[in-house]
């Protein structure tokens, strides 16, 4: 299956109710224009942004006289497509690079960086994994299979153990080794504990002073929010949380597959002008996918 077509497949649940009003809506009318709005808004987008989308839309079809299903449906694509930000560097493939991915428990974190080790190690990058989840037992263990089914090395220590050390012992592995890509998974936590992100604000803190520091040359570090997309709205305070209390610079949108809150994608990257980096549209490898603005805005509404 292609990349569109399993991206497709991913978001089918998102693309329902948008299907239904371009179908079963008859012509285009006032309560069009309604229906359109509250489906957007039901999809997780945000009443602001689905106004301003619906707003834009109805001008545009007025203006160019656009009437048919097809010439709307590629309309709201085209106008999806404007909310999201490109991303300045992908902090995956060009190296060297730090990635700290952050989040809320059960994310998808853990996975992700599995699933990027994967990609990276495939592609000829020299890669290293840093447990710092020390949190959680199950995540140490989940980690060293994927770095043995890669073929990464995971760096650990036992649970428990202060995570602040993990990022610097990784980093002594990726110095001694010249890796150069180091990817650091930390432990989920709620973004409205204050004690959590003083923690994890110091770990990030760690991980850059180090990585200045690094034998071969500074290496940039890179805060990479993993949001689970059924989380919907919820999944925006979390972009908010995170990014003031680390900065964060771009998003990791997963389990877009298992739920029709996929406009969660918008609300974030147009609120945070954050860059989506990858989507998850899967529990496969091949499902973590670069992020292309305009595959997802067409598959999100079904235009060709
Ligand atoms: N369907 C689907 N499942 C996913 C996706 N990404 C992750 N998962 C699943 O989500 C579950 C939780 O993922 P983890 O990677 O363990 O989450 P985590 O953020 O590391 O969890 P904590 O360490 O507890 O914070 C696992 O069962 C994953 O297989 C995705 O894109 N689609």
């Amino acid at each position: 299956m292609g990349l569109f077509d399993s991206l497709k497949r991913g978001l089918e649940r998102s693309r329902e109710a948008i299907n239904e009003i371009f179908y079963f809506g008859g012509d285009v009318d006032e309560s069009f224009w309604e229906d359109l709005e509250d489906t957007l808004v039901m999809g997780d987008m945000g009443a602001d942004i689905a106004m301003d989308v619906t707003d834009d839309l109805r001008d545009l079809a007025a203006r160019k006289n656009l009437t048919s299903a097809r010439q709307l449906r590629d309309a709201l694509a085209d106008r999806l497509e404007e909310t999201f930000t490109t991303p300045k560097v992908d902090p995956f493939t060009t190296t060297p690079s730090v990635v700290l991915f952050v989040g809320i428990n059960g994310a998808g974190k853990t996975t992700t960086v599995g699933k990027i080790a994967s990609a990276a190690a495939k592609s000829g990058i020299k890669t290293v994994i840093g447990s710092a989840d020390t949190f959680r037992a199950a995540a140490i263990e989940q980690l060293d299979v994927w770095g043995q089914r890669a073929g990464v090395p995971v760096v650990k220590r036992e649970r428990g153990s202060d995570p602040a050390s993990v990022c610097y012992d990784v980093l002594d592995v990726a110095e001694r080794e010249g890796s150069q890509l180091v990817l650091i998974d930390t432990a989920g936590r709620l973004h409205t504990s204050a004690e959590l992100m003083r923690e994890l604000a110091k770990v990030v803190n760690v991980t850059r002073k180090r990585a200045a520091k690094c034998a071969g040359g500074p290496m940039p570090v890179y805060v990479v929010l993993v949001i689970d997309a059924a989380t919907g709205q919820n999944g925006l305070s979390q972009a908010l949380e995170f990014n003031e209390s680390l900065g964060v610079d771009g998003i990791v949108m997963t389990k877009l597959d298992g739920t029709a809150k996929g406009g969660i994608a918008m609300a974030v990257a147009s609120k945070l002008k954050l860059p989506i980096l990858r989507i998850g549209v899967g529990e496969q490898v091949e499902d973590l996918q670069p992020f292309d603005a305009h595959a997802f805005c067409r598959a999100l509404v079904g235009a060709e």
